[in-house]
């Protein structure tokens, strides 16, 4: 094993104690031969054996049939998985920000060797998501998923949601109970997510998709009020991984969005993940559980290292990747939503219709229109202003987002105080 922090604690714990079981299912013991650890005197879990640790982990993937990487980060984790991998052992990782970044690097030298990659840890934590999309599924044709991927920001608007945490409060919690990840931006800021997404869409669509290729926009710009307003209008905010396939193309896309109270992702509490399939035959399918924290991932760990454990006894090996379809990546510009937007404009006669007048001209319509009364700006209501909601039709983003410099441009339009993407309707 290789790093031994909040997920790899566990997968020892989980190793010693049920032992016997494990060996029953593999029909071989499981036998850990060593942890590599940066400081083999740093104080730890008495879980681990100390006469295991050891700081050359280049030695010890030399001399394992499974390597399970639980260190995180794409250097030394890449090439001690390429060690392995070149010494012949099978290799399961949690590790989405090292696939979604060199992934195909792995697989292709995988399966040069003749042995497993394995990650469901690295997707929705404990949730059986990977193994399902690429065994389960493949039967079929995925159209869409949609999906809270990433349990500390949906821990972090869950508390802002309904304890009116701030932002950077919620986050310390969340690392307190071991969610996030070394550095938190990588969740904050949806780098997390759109790794996941990025071996989502690549799963899901037969099609090689890299961090890169997927948009990205964290949750640090969505306000108490907006989360307030939310719910108000019968939302609750969520940052969702997108991944699409339309005739055109694949869109794949991380954004905080308004997703309606009776869709079954708004549900979807705390550090709790939840990935929403459609697929043509199959119709809707929801993977839901921990999606985040030391036992939970564990367990994702370890179905993993029994399934390659069992090809060591039995013969077999994983699914290769597959690229096959290599549909066109498209661009943001062009993916289909909705916007709610809130803007503050002078309360006269007039205004109303010109920044209609705004959203049809660049080709946006509007689904709806409220002027809100009792909002919770003390300057609005007063001083000749008001607030207004407004929510698009789907349009393009690229329609989208030039309509919201429109009409932030317009005299009467004194603030456009919130963009939020609706999802799930
Ligand atoms: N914590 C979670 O809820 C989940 C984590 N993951 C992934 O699992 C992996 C591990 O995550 P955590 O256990 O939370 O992280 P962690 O930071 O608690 O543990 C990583 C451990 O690896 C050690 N390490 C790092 N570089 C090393 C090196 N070069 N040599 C030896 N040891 C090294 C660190 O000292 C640390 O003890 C990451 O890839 C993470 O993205 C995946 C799903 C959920
Ligand atoms: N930091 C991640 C951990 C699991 O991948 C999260 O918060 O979901
Ligand atoms: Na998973």
């Amino acid at each position: 094993m290789l790093g031994c922090g909040v997920v790899g604690t566990e997968v020892v714990r989980l190793l010693t104690q049920q032992a016997d079981d494990l060996a029953a299912r593999v029909g071989a013991p499981l036998e850990l031969v060593g942890v590599a650890v940066r400081n083999v005197d740093a104080p730890r879990d008495p879980v681990v054996d100390r006469a295991l640790l050891t700081a050359d982990a280049d030695e010890l993937v030399t001399r394992a049939d499974i390597v399970v990487e639980l260190m995180g980060g794409e250097e030394p984790a890449r090439n001690l998985l390429l060690r392995a991998i070149e010494h012949g052992a099978s290799v399961v990782t949690a590790n989405k920000a090292l696939l979604a970044q060199d992934g195909p690097t792995l697989y292709r030298a995988a399966d040069e060797a003749g042995v497993d990659v394995y990650y469901e840890a690295a997707v929705a934590g404990a949730i059986p998501i990977v193994r399902p999309i690429r065994e389960s599924l493949t039967g079929d044709k995925i159209r869409r998923v949609l999906g809270i991927v990433n349990g500390t920001t949906n821990y972090v608007l869950d508390r802002m949601a309904t304890d009116g945490l701030e932002l950077e409060d919620a986050v310390k919690e969340a690392q307190g109970l071991g969610y996030a990840e070394a550095d938190p931006t990588a969740d904050v800021e949806g780098y997390d997510a759109a790794a996941k997404a990025a071996i989502l869409a690549s799963l899901a669509f037969h099609t090689r998709v890299h961090l890169d290729d997927v948009y990205r926009e964290g949750i640090t710009s969505v306000t108490a009020s907006d989360v307030a307003w939310a719910a108000r209008t019968g939302h609750a905010v969520k940052l969702l991984a997108i991944a699409e396939a339309t005739d055109d193309g694949v869109s794949v896309r991380v954004h905080p969005a308004l997703v309606p109270l009776d869709h079954p992702l708004a549900g979807v509490r705390g550090a709790f993940n939840a990935v929403f399939v459609e697929a043509e035959a199959a119709g809707e399918l929801m993977f839901y559980g921990r999606g985040a924290g030391g036992a939970p991932t564990a367990s994702a760990v370890l179905g993993d290292v029994v399934s390659a454990a069992r090809h060591r006894v039995l013969g077999g090996k994983s699914p290769e990747e597959s690229t096959y379809a290599d549909l066109p990546l498209l661009p943001h510009a062009s993916a289909l939503t909705r916007y709610q937007v809130r803007l503050v404009v002078d309360d006269r006669p007039g205004v109303l219709a010109q920044v209609a007048s705004t959203f049809a001209g660049q080709g946006v319509s509007i689904e709806s229109v409220r002027q809100v009364p009792d909002g919770d700006r003390a300057d609005v209501g007063t001083g000749g202003s008001a607030e207004l909601l407004l929510t698009t039709h789907v349009a393009p983003e690229a329609a989208l987002a030039s309509t919201t410099r429109a009409a932030r441009d317009l005299a009467p339009v004194r603030e456009v105080t919130s963009v939020l993407r609706v999802e799930g309707v």
